[in-house]
């Protein structure tokens, strides 16, 4: 594998997996690059919903695709908004709308507590029977009122205790170096290493 596709349009993560993937020394190039189309995620779990995407890509572009399917699982609403995180507040996708309607939707809530989940799935071909799969679980808790301006998506809203900061207070490295991202990839680059 000398290239791969990055199956995804969300321009946080792809700043985050630019980082990321640094250490593998290949070629990584966005989904945007060859016109792929928006895949469909309709599957109740992370990883279904993650191989899909993969394999929509790869089928696309002919070549190996990773993708990546994460969201904001919160205790206190049984885990969601999950795997419907991007779409929580509805269509068209908005991180702000989304935010607003967890604070509103948590208001008077005692257990704010929450992880992010992130899923990445790589095929090496559309029909690769075996993808490679890797995840990551970042806990924290959810703030009454959003910090921070880096990051993407809930950030603001996503306290990290032991640092008392929220990720959207954090800088790359030092949210690459916790989060569900960050520890989905490092899994996934010591499988591509074996
Ligand atoms: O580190 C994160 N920091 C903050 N929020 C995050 C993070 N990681 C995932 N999230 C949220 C954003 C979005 O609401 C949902 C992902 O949804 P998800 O379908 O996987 O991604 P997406 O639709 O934005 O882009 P794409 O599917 O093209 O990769 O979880
Ligand atoms: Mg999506």
């Amino acid at each position: 594998m000398d290239k791969l596709v990055l199956a995804s349009n969300n321009a946080g993560k792809l700043k985050e997996f630019a980082r990321l993937l640094a250490p593998l020394g290949i070629e990584v190039l966005p989904q945007s690059a060859f016109n792929v189309s928006e895949a469909e995620e309709p599957h109740p779990s992370f990883v279904e919903n993650a191989i899909a995407k993969a394999r929509h890509c790869a089928r696309a572009t002919g070549l190996p695709a990773l993708a990546d399917d994460s969201g904001l699982c919160v205790e206190a609403l049984g885990g969601a908004p999950g795997v419907k995180s991007a779409r929580y507040a509805g269509e068209p996708k908005s991180d702000a709308r989304n935010n607003q309607k967890l604070l509103e939707t948590l208001a008077g809530q005692t257990n704010r507590r929450a992880h992010f989940t992130c899923v990445l799935a790589l095929v090496r071909h559309a029909e690769d029977p075996q993808p490679l799969i890797a995840e990551g679980e970042w806990q924290g808790e959810i703030l009454a009122a959003p910090r921070g301006a880096e990051g993407f998506g809930y950030d603001p809203l996503f306290l990290v205790p032991e640092l008392d900061l929220t990720a959207a207070e954090l800088g790359q490295e030092e949210k690459n170096a916790r989060s569900h991202r960050g520890q989905a990839v490092a899994k996934l680059l010591e499988c591509l290493r074996r």
